[in-house]
């Protein structure tokens, strides 16, 4: 059976993408329109119940939440396509430990940030200049402990690339790319040199590519 992808165009959706890339697990996707809504009509609905993207649907298996789609797909299949998680006990507590960093401390901000400079508009939210230069300076402070982190290891797990890493590719992407705010990445080395490895991986450059973000 093959897992289907909702809302593949969506920033967090391509956490999944790349997992499924990552793991060479064959996927199907199913396009949402969230500029039109279709994330809250009631058949979605049926599937994700807070209304956003994305879900996913193996056979009778359905699941929702980005990065729990991710820990399942990694576990899952851990033997093959690339180890994600760690090869011990302590290598996978600093991968969740990262993981829980980025759903809590790095995503709200890049959300909020997202929100009020780039597609706030899309989802009839009117952009507001003060949170998005308060959203900027919580990042500033969660990107000087990248900072830290990254000057003593290559990547954010360990030493080897992680479901941590893929976690922060669609938001950093936004970051660098779409909203012009490529020097919170590029002013710090550490983190500069991590993302520019991690943007270059090819399940990376494959997923932005056949589903580039609807902005
Ligand atoms: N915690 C959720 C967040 C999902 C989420 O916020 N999805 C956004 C799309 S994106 O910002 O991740 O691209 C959404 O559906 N937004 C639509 C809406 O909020 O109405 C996850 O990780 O799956």
């Amino acid at each position: 059976m093959v897992v289907k992808v909702y809302g593949p165009h969506c920033a967090s959706t391509k956490r999944v993408l790349v997992c499924l890339v990552e793991k060479e697990i064959e996927f199907e996707v199913v396009p949402v329109d969230v500029t039109k809504g279709e994330h809250k009509n009631p058949e979605y609905l049926k599937l994700q119940p807070f209304g956003v993207v994305p879900v996913i649907q193996d056979g009778d298996y359905t699941l929702y939440e980005s990065r729990a789609i991710m820990r399942y797909y990694a576990e899952k299949y851990r033997s093959e396509g690339v180890e994600l998680l760690g090869r011990t006990a302590e290598e996978r507590g600093v991968v969740e430990q990262w993981l829980e960093v980025e759903a809590h401390n790095f995503n709200p901000p890049a959300y909020d940030l997202a929100v009020h400079v780039l597609f706030g508009p899309l989802l009839g939210i009117t952009p507001d200049p003060k949170v998005a230069e308060e959203s900027e300076a919580k990042l500033v402070k969660v990107l000087d402990v990248y900072e830290k982190r990254l000057s003593k290891s290559k990547y954010l797990g360990g030493d080897f690339f992680s479901l941590a890493d893929i976690s922060h590719l669609p938001f950093t992407d936004y970051i660098v790319n779409k909203m012009n705010k490529g020097y919170l990445i590029k002013d710090r080395k550490h983190v500069s040199d991590w993302w520019d490895d991690i943007s270059s991986r090819p399940s990376w450059k494959k997923v932005i590519e056949l589903y580039p973000p609807p902005i």
